[in-house]
């Protein structure tokens, strides 16, 4: 069991891959880092990893399954298996959604009851430690970190078996950075979710991390290696 991608290429722009032939593994249970080189490829892999960008060649795979379409094309078994929370919490998010309506956004989706939908967003603001006169304002009424507690709680509703964040913290200051990483690091002990971490701060992947990739900024070098 794992959400593997093996031998990646893929780019923007045809016959200039960003990555080529990369390989990288997310295990149950463990925090994986990804860092590297501004520029090198790691949102792109994270993008790959998440589902969301269908590389050239190589492929990916969710606990033994193949992914052969990207997220909404998936079904959607895969699509609620990796959960991902990006950089930008406001680009994120439709402004008109209150952080309540953010955080429902993939329960409806999934056809899920009302009643089902309010228990659960009451436990993930409670997760997340969003109060209750928070769930009901738009974003631009919120700060960055409370956008991103909503984002990330968002992530987590459907309790994927795997969690990309890119660069998730990176615009937060040290204390809510420490809060999701909290949150995050629960959902792996409880439950065993695997998490990528792509991050360009050492020393954050230093503590959260288990094991931290480095990919290379010579792209044309292939599996990412092992830091420790
Ligand atoms: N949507 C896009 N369209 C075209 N080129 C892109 C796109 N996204 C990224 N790139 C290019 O792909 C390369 C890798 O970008 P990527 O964002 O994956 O790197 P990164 O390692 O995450 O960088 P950073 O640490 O600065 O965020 C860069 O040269 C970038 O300009």
């Amino acid at each position: 069991m794992s959400l593997t991608a093996t031998d990646i290429t893929v780019g923007y722009r045809r016959g200039s891959p960003v990555l080529d032939g990369v390989t990288l593994s997310v295990d149950p249970g463990r925090v994986i880092g990804l860092a590297g080189p501004s520029g090198c490829g790691k949102s792109t892999l994270a993008r790959v990893v998440a589902l969301l960008l269908a590389p050239w060649s190589g492929e990916v795979m969710v606990d033994g399954e193949r992914v052969h379409r990207t997220r909404h094309r998936a079904p959607r078994r895969l699509r609620t298996a990796v959960g991902v929370v990006f950089q930008s919490p406001r680009r994120s998010v439709d402004p008109r959604f209150t952080l309540a309506e953010v955080m429902a956004e993939p329960l409806r989706a999934s056809h899920r009851s009302s009643r089902e939908v309010r228990d659960r967003v009451e436990t993930l603001a409670a997760r997340v430690d969003l109060t209750a006169d928070l769930m009901s304002r738009k974003p631009h009424e919120v700060s960055d970190g409370q956008l991103q507690r909503a984002c990330l709680a968002r992530a987590l509703a459907l309790q994927p078996r795997y969690l990309v964040c890119d660069e998730m913290t990176s615009m937060l200051d040290a204390s809510t950075t420490a809060a999701l990483v909290r949150v995050v690091n629960d959902e792996v002990a409880e439950r065993d979710m695997g998490v990528l971490a792509v991050s360009h701060d050492d020393a954050l992947l230093d503590v959260w991390a288990e094991r931290v990739d480095v990919l290379g900024d010579d792209i044309a070098s292939s599996d990412v290696s092992g830091r420790r």
